[in-house]
């Protein structure tokens, strides 16, 4: 009986959150929504730690923190949403935490892909983005899987940046334009007849890498750039993270460990691009 009262009262408490949450919604709705959320997981460690609990239970109370983050992103009309999960500085850390990672990693995008995962319910469509080769071959393979997997899925987009850095990102994007040059330099060496009527400078001008070929090639470039990037635990660095893209971001830092963020802060965070909307606006429009 006592049980059955819990398992009422629980089940209430939740649908009048829900209710809230849909009207605080509606609200912000009146304003700008951002496309594209991006989130630097900071401070998963030290969760565990205040707690005395071991570090892999940070990761593991982080990783839901995402799954809310992405519920609430999709409830607020968020086409794009992306986290920080493991950059390729990380594999300096002990050999120890760099394998439960992996192997937490391995677990939840396994999870991701059962039938009643948010991922599914949502139309949430899964992407890997970074360095890809350099992920143990079994999280690769998975990643792989759940990219192809959700694939047809249109809602919404959860971007998870492993084996990333920016600086890494921009390096094989510059190499990647620079090929793609050089092969096109080729083909037109080849076809040198065809191209007889165009000057040497027309063809030079041609094979100049510019901005947009960069971009093309990078990691991130199936998205568009962030609106905010929110980096927990109030550290404002970006730690090579989207370099590139956050030309024109909102920066936002709440003093609160990762697994501690919640709906007030992805609020708060929204209230803050709202204010400032009309200035980013300008700036991207002044580039
Ligand atoms: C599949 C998926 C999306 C998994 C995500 C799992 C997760 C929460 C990864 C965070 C990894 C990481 C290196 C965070 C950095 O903060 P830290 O933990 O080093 O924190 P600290 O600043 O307290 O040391």
């Amino acid at each position: 009986m006592l049980k059955t009262i819990d398992g009422l009262a629980r089940r209430l408490v939740g649908s009048s959150f829900l209710y809230m949450r849909r009207f605080l919604f509606r609200i912000l709705s009146v304003g700008p929504i951002p496309n594209h959320i991006a989130f630097i997981l900071d401070g998963n460690r030290r969760y565990a730690k205040q707690r005395n609990m071991t570090e892999g239970t940070g990761y593991r109370a982080g990783f839901f923190a995402v799954i809310s983050m992405l519920k609430y992103c999709y409830e607020l009309g968020v086409k794009y949403m992306t986290v920080y999960a493991f950059s390729i500085d990380n594999f300096k850390r002990s050999q120890e935490e760099v394998q439960y990672l992996m192997d937490l990693m391995l677990e939840k995008i396994k999870g991701l892909l059962e039938q009643e995962s948010v991922v599914n319910e949502y139309g949430v469509r899964i992407h890997f983005v970074g360095n890809l080769k350099l992920l143990d071959e079994p999280v690769r393979v998975a990643a792989e899987k759940a990219m192809h997997a959700t694939a047809n899925n249109t809602k919404s987009n959860l971007l998870i940046c492993v084996t990333y850095t920016s600086t890494d990102e921009i390096v094989q994007a510059v190499q990647a334009s620079c090929q793609e040059k050089w092969n096109e330099i080729q083909e037109v060496n080849v076809n040198q007849s065809q191209n007889a009527e165009r000057t040497e400078e027309k063809l030079e001008l041609d094979h100049i890498i510019k901005l947009v070929d960069i971009e093309r090639h990078t990691y991130m470039g199936l998205a568009p750039d962030p609106d905010i990037l929110i980096r927990t635990s109030g550290a404002t660095c970006l730690s090579n993270f989207l370099l590139w893209q956050t030309t024109n971001c909102l920066l936002y830092s709440p003093k609160v460990l990762f697994p501690e963020t919640g709906l007030r802060h992805l609020v708060l965070a929204v209230l803050n691009f709202q204010r400032l909307y009309p200035h980013l606006e300008k700036k991207k429009k002044q580039f």
